[in-house]
């Protein structure tokens, strides 16, 4: 507890310096995105894809594709063709890891591409041309082999760090490993029973490795499958493999809970545990793919090493009580292949694989493409590492921990052209993103001593000491003098007298022997009775303590439930957020958009104000010309109605010279011929043929009041005016002629010449109405003109 305290006070202590030391250098590394070409099936298949140079590519659409885009040039960190070998790609992309792995620093290298690109041939490879995974291992202990720590010094301490154990505990737990493996051996199980696959060695190393230092190498394999995360190598006999939960170190690096960290000290080792995983971890069978992996899986190799040795009195390193412990971890990430149901034409249960496949390949696309615009655009937006376990696993390496290098896997046949549009578009989005370079990262440590067992008897409690048992004084050497009998006699004495000392004390050790065996049998019944009731003890305890068991698995669970329960919060928490965000953003545009509204409203009225205006005087100029041409009509129809009273005037006067011709007539006698009227003498008032004009009134019921004020000239016409009621009078002499109710119209006829000489006669129509004092009102509404014109001389209507 107390050394807990310690180390979690110095670790806090030891981030602390070594961000602000981080920050002050500040070195960034872009994700290193490299491109991996593989062969085509036949040599002449089309491909559409054209290296250019080393780092530069171009993608064509092929000549049968339904969409035709332009050609598309990509830029890669490095590209390799068909031919590069897995050794080439090993030294170019993975050694540069492992230098940083030995050198404390972590590294992330994953595999990404449309399914059967040749991911898993990349990592894995075959036996005879190992991938990187077995390269690196091979090499990792080519270089730091002469140089581990005993097992199980180094220990896992369940929390993702490591911690010290004393010779002792290490020396028990190899006996206890070592006595596991006989028993799985002789069971047939895992472990020795499992067949070394080994790849082949080239015997590459690693230079400039601290030789004072002591390592040990822990591998994990863990798969993500339908986003949930499975420990590959969990001891599950026979059973499923249970889930496992990702969780936060003390110092916020994630970490998956409970996962087996397994001490290999061999390349062999290695690779035993890595075909254990390979065994479970699921693949499948698809169109595309005999072999596909429906699940990420994450191949882990960490480093530790304990930074000082001390020498002992005799001249060999001993691990010191307390130091550091340098960590560092290389993940080798195989992710499982996009693919389009279109192509892979799965149902079921692969398509739900493919889904989820291509939902966390869509996240962990999404999430580079928000740290992208955030370092491009100073932007902070929320990364949804969260969205799924393998983004969230690898956080803290997009955010710093380490180095991330990148294999994009291309199959160039012309068939695979839409899919890998998608992986170029995101190469170019990860190429452009940028982690800031590991840093070496280091633990105190405090050696564990084991404190030792000491034999306690049962009764006392304390340390039995039981004195030797002495048979006596030794038996004197006797050499008899037969010549001097008194010096036989006195050796003879002393000899008896020794051995009835002797003799007293066998009796007496006879004695002790009894009393000690009683004791001891005492002892032994105690010891007994003792063990029975510890046997009992023994059997309460194991009771307890697999009902603690049963108590920690129900609180673990539960501990699983929160934390899921916790995960999906965050997620939902994540979601709301970017709800949030994205109604922020909506409420902003429709902002914008009531703005240019507001805008465009106060423009319209503007210009409906001008419009008013312009209308206004439109009308108003409207309205004048329309005054001055009533004005004009006014003038026009005064002039008219002037003519008319004239008309009237001088029909008065006619009628009056009529008269007084009369009467001279009358007075002269019967026989003298009336001067004829000569045309030119009416033609000024009546010289048009008013009873041949033609007929508009349609009125076929009125009464018309026909006023002919002189005999109109006979122009030999058919057409009449249609008054099929009339009464002709030539004057209005009587006030009856109007005032005849029957008659409800009123036509004066005269007829003159025109300024050609055309007669023309013209119609003055109104209506009669009676007035309420009996009296008759003529409202003048209508003049018809007729005129009959004939270039030929004949006269013709017009
Ligand atoms: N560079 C290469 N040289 C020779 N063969 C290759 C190469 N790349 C891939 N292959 C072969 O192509 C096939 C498919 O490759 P692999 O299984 O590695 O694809 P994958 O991308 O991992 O597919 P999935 O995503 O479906 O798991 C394998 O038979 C593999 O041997």
């Amino acid at each position: 507890m107390q050394a807990n305290k310690y180390q979690s006070k110095a670790l806090r202590r030891e981030k602390t310096t070594l961000s602000s030391s981080s920050e002050s250098e500040k070195l960034q590394d872009p994700v290193h995105v490299f491109c991996r070409l593989k062969p085509l099936k036949e040599e002449d298949d089309s491909s559409c894809i054209r290296v250019i140079s080393p780092t530069v590519l171009s993608l064509s659409t092929p000549s049968d594709n339904k969409v035709m885009r332009d050609d598309v040039q990509y830029i890669f960190k490095h590209i390799f063709t068909p031919c590069t070998s897995q050794k080439e790609i090993f030294e170019h992309i993975a050694y540069p890891l492992l230098k940083d792995l030995v050198s404390g620093k972590n590294g992330l290298l994953f595999t990404y591409g449309v399914t059967g690109s040749g991911k898993t041939y990349t990592l894995t490879g075959t036996q005879n041309d190992p991938g990187i995974m077995p390269r690196c291992i091979d090499t990792l202990f080519n270089t730091i082999g002469p140089y581990q720590a005993k097992k199980f010094i180094i220990k896992s301490d369940k929390m993702n760090g490591f911690e010290v154990q004393s010779d002792t505990d290490a020396a028990e737990a190899r006996n206890l490993e070592y006595k596991t493996n006989l028993r799985s051996l002789k069971c047939d199980k895992r472990g020795g029973g499992e067949s070394k696959h080994l790849y082949s060695n080239d015997g590459m190393t690693i230079s400039g490795i601290s030789e004072n230092n002591l390592y040990a190498v822990f591998i994990s394999y863990i798969e993500i499958y339908n986003n949930t995360v499975y420990d590959l190598l969990d001891d599950t006999n026979g059973k499923t493999l249970q889930s496992k939960i990702l969780r936060e170190d003390a110092q916020r690096n994630m970490y998956i809970n409970n996962v087996v960290e397994v001490e290999v000290k061999s390349a062999a080792d290695a690779y035993d545990l890595f075909n254990i995983g390979q065994k479970r971890k699921r693949m499948g069978h698809t169109v595309l793919n005999a072999v596909s992996s429906r699940s990420h899986s994450i191949f882990s190799i960490r480093l530790v090493q304990v930074v000082q040795q001390l020498q002992n009195s005799e001249g060999n390193l001993v691990i010191p009580e307390c130091n550091m412990l340098k960590l560092s971890q290389l993940n080798l990430v195989d992710l499982a292949g996009s693919e389009r149901c279109s192509r892979t034409k799965n149902t079921g249960i692969r398509l739900k694989e493919a889904s989820n496949i291509n939902n966390s390949l869509m996240t962990l696309r999404t999430c580079m493409e928000i740290l992208r615009d955030n370092q491009l655009n100073n932007a902070n937006r929320l990364v949804p590492y969260r969205d799924s376990r393998l983004t969230l696993l690898f956080k803290n390496y997009f955010e710093g921990e380490g180095c991330v290098h990148m294999i994009v896997c291309v199959n160039p046949a012309s068939e695979d052209y839409e899919e890998n549009l998608h992986v170029m578009k995101f190469a170019e989005i990860s190429r452009n993103v940028k982690v800031n370079k590991g840093e070496s990262r280091y633990t105190p440590y405090r050696k564990k001593v084991i404190s030792k067992t000491i034999t306690q008897t049962p009764s006392s409690g304390k340390i039995h000491v039981i004195p030797p048992l002495v048979f006596g004084p030794q038996i004197p050497s006797v050499k008899l003098d037969l010549e001097n009998i008194d010096a036989c006699d006195a050796v003879l004495t002393r000899l008896l007298k020794v051995l009835k000392a002797r003799k007293e004390n066998a009796i007496a050790f006879e004695r002790e022997l009894t009393t000690r065996e009683q004791n001891f049998r005492k002892q032994l019944i105690e010891i007994n009775q003792e063990n029975i009731i510890t046997k009992h003890e023994i059997r309460n305890m194991k009771m307890i303590l697999k009902q603690e068991k049963y108590r920690t698995h129900n609180y673990e669970t539960k501990v699983l439930d929160l934390e899921t329960a916790n995960d999906n919060l965050a997620c939902k928490a994540d979601g709301l957020q970017n709800v949030i965000r994205n109604l922020k953003c909506t409420i902003d545009e429709k902002d914008l958009k009531i703005n240019q509204n507001l805008l465009e409203k106060e423009r319209i009225r503007q210009r409906q104000v001008i419009e008013k205006e312009k209308l206004s005087q439109e009308v108003d100029e409207h309205l004048r010309r329309q005054r001055e041409e009533l004005r004009a009509q006014m003038q026009v129809k005064d002039i008219k109605l002037q003519k008319v009273k004239e008309i009237l005037e001088k029909e008065d006067i006619t009628l009056a010279q009529i008269k007084t011709e009369n009467e001279t007539q009358t007075a002269m006698g019967p026989n003298v011929p009336r001067t004829p009227r000569t045309p030119s003498h009416t033609s000024h008032h009546r010289n048009t043929a008013a009873g041949n004009s033609r007929r508009r009134s349609r009125s076929v019921g009125d009464v018309w009041l026909e006023h002919n004020v002189i005999v109109p000239t006979e122009l030999g016409t058919v057409l009449q005016p249609s008054m099929k009621k009339r009464k002709s009078v030539t004057k209005l002499s009587k006030a009856s002629d109007v005032l005849n109710p029957k008659q409800s119209k009123y036509c004066l006829i005269s007829q003159e010449p025109d300024m050609d000489g055309v007669v023309e006669t013209k119609l003055y129509k109104a209506d009669i109405i009676q007035t309420c004092g009996g009296g008759a009102q003529v409202v003048f509404n209508d003049v018809e003109t007729l005129r009959q014109e004939s270039p030929t001389g004949s006269p013709k209507k017009a």
